[in-house]
């Protein structure tokens, strides 16, 4: 059976209704796929926490968190990937692209013209349906 990666993304919205998404590198696992910022959930940590620094980590900014959107398994080839993601906001900090090949503030509407990582299709559906 394939091993659970247990991982956060962070839907940041800013006041004109876009979300933060971010490319995934050529050298990345899931490579030239557009993904929410985030990352692995370490052993004992909130959720919350995780996405906190991990974006304090890739794109240099605080964060505040707020509810949870969606909460799922997807297979992969190389392992199940247990993703939450939750609404968040900028409340310090200009977001960059450290670790990303690039960031992009894209209007809800347009959200489905990305190529997505698999994963995060879910998420996509429920911010189309239920505007947040
Ligand atoms: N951060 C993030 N990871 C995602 C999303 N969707 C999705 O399938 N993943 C996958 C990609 C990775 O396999 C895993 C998250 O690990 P990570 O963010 O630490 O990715 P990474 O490339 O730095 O690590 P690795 O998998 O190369 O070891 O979850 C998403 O929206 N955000």
């Amino acid at each position: 059976m394939s091993k659970i990666i247990h991982v956060v993304g962070a839907v940041i919205e800013n006041e004109k209704n876009e979300i933060l998404c971010a490319l995934r590198s050529p050298t990345m696992s899931l490579p030239n796929l557009w993904e929410f910022p985030g990352g692995k959930i370490e052993t004992g940590e909130k959720p919350e926490d995780t996405l906190v620094r991990e974006i304090q980590e890739e794109l240099g900014c605080v964060i505040e968190v707020y509810e949870k959107i969606e909460d799922i398994n997807h297979e992969y080839p190389f392992a199940i990937i247990h993703l939450i993601t939750f609404k968040t906001k900028v409340v310090d900090g200009i977001p960059q692209a450290k670790e990303h090949a690039k960031i992009e503030w894209v209007p809800l509407e347009k959200l489905s013209l990305l190529e997505w990582a698999p994963a995060d299709v879910p998420t996509i559906n429920k911010l189309l349906g239920i505007q947040i």
